[in-house]
């Protein structure tokens, strides 16, 4: 197992309730296995994975586990409750080098049986005026997107009222607009602004309320305007949100899941109980996007992803081969990934 660092700053940082994300460190995990070598990506976001510290000396305790017992023993070493980013930075090698050995695009080791050519993404617009929010919408909209997710929660709800009406008159009915609140209303601003956000139209709200209020949730489910469990998935107690009833759908982040296989798992049992899946990145270097792009691939008809991020970067880990045209990201058909791990670099 091969560990390489890197930092990529973000060109255009995303404002959110809870903090704006302006940089991005992590390491890139290479590993030789069947004959091939694969690569990963560990990007650590505190409040959602572990420490870019602790995200580091898991990988160094999965390597002296893979000197002694091989994969297996990495794998075992790596707690996805403890090290999610650096569980998913080795699994996503090795499930890489396992897709190349046999041939097959990551999305099909999930499913052999599935062809995907592109997958349904939306734009991602942070906090600002309504201004700058019916600006950044517009600009989406004429690059193709037809869904595009808006942060809230930073300011107070009738601000935000404002915002979303703002973009809706500026792009008509045609768009599909979601909100994120990252967690930041109480359970009477959450009502207050699904009763508003039903009038303009919002398909869902993520994380309208704290991550543990998860009956507060199943509580504002019912109407017009869907809820998503995005943050409440941290401590992945996926049942627990499902038995109660909480959510229409489930965001799952393969950086936060403890990588691309738990998320695709996640995602299945979902589906099975009637919860639609919505795959995202975390802001992620290519390595990682492409990872949640397969994931996504794997889910047949599904929702539009939030896989759009890797224009926010100012430099990338290696060229990206998945364009995004008329709001859908192509996925790569070649072996793996769909990046060559030997371009891989903090330098790309
Ligand atoms: O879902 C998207 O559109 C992009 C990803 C995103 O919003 C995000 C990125 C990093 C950390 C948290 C979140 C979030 O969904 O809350
Ligand atoms: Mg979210």
């Amino acid at each position: 197992m091969k560990t390489t660092p890197f930092s990529l700053p973000l060109r255009s940082p995303l404002a959110t309730a809870s903090g704006t994300i302006d940089e991005r460190e992590g390491v890139v995990v290479r590993y030789d296995h069947r004959g091939t070598t694969g690569v990963g990506e560990a990007t650590p976001l505190p409040g959602w994975t572990e420490s870019l510290e602790a995200c580091r000396s898991g990988l160094a305790d999965a390597a002296a586990a893979e000197a002694d017992g091989g994969h297996t023993a990495a794998m075992l070493a790596l707690d996805a409750a403890e090290v999610p980013a650096a569980r998913h930075g080795f699994a996503t090698a090795l499930l890489d080098a396992d897709a190349r050995a046999d041939g097959v695009a990551l999305y099909r080791w999930f499913d052999a049986d599935r062809r995907c050519r592109s997958v349904p993404v939306n734009a991602t617009v942070g906090d600002g005026t309504p201004q700058e929010t019916a600006d950044a919408v517009a600009s989406a909209v004429d690059a193709g997107f037809d869904c595009c997710k808006v942060k809230v929660g930073a300011r107070p709800v009738e601000d935000d009222v404002e915002r979303i009406g703002a973009l809706r008159d500026r792009v008509g009915d045609g768009v599909t607009l979601r909100a994120d609140a990252n967690g930041a209303w109480s359970r009477d601003e959450a009502e207050r602004a699904f009763e508003r956000f039903a009038y303009l139209g919002v398909e869902y709200v993520e994380q309208p309320l704290p991550a543990d209020d998860v009956d507060g949730h199943a509580a504002l489910r019912g109407g017009p305007v869907g809820v998503a469990l995005d943050e409440s998935l941290v401590d992945r107690r996926v049942d627990k949100i499902l038995d109660a009833d909480a959510a229409d759908v489930l965001v799952l982040k393969p950086m936060v899941l403890g990588g691309p296989g738990n998320a695709h798992t996640l995602a299945m049992r979902a589906r099975e109980r009637g919860v639609d899946p919505v795959v995202t990145t975390t802001i992620d270097g290519v390595v990682a996007r492409l990872a949640a792009l397969h994931v996504a691939a794997a889910i047949p008809d599904v929702r539009a992803c939030g896989l759009a991020t890797g224009d926010r970067l100012a430099t990338d880990l290696a060229p990206d081969p998945a364009t995004v045209s008329d709001g859908r990201m192509a996925v790569p058909q070649s072996p793996g990934l769909g990046v060559d791990p030997a371009e891989v670099g903090p330098d790309a």
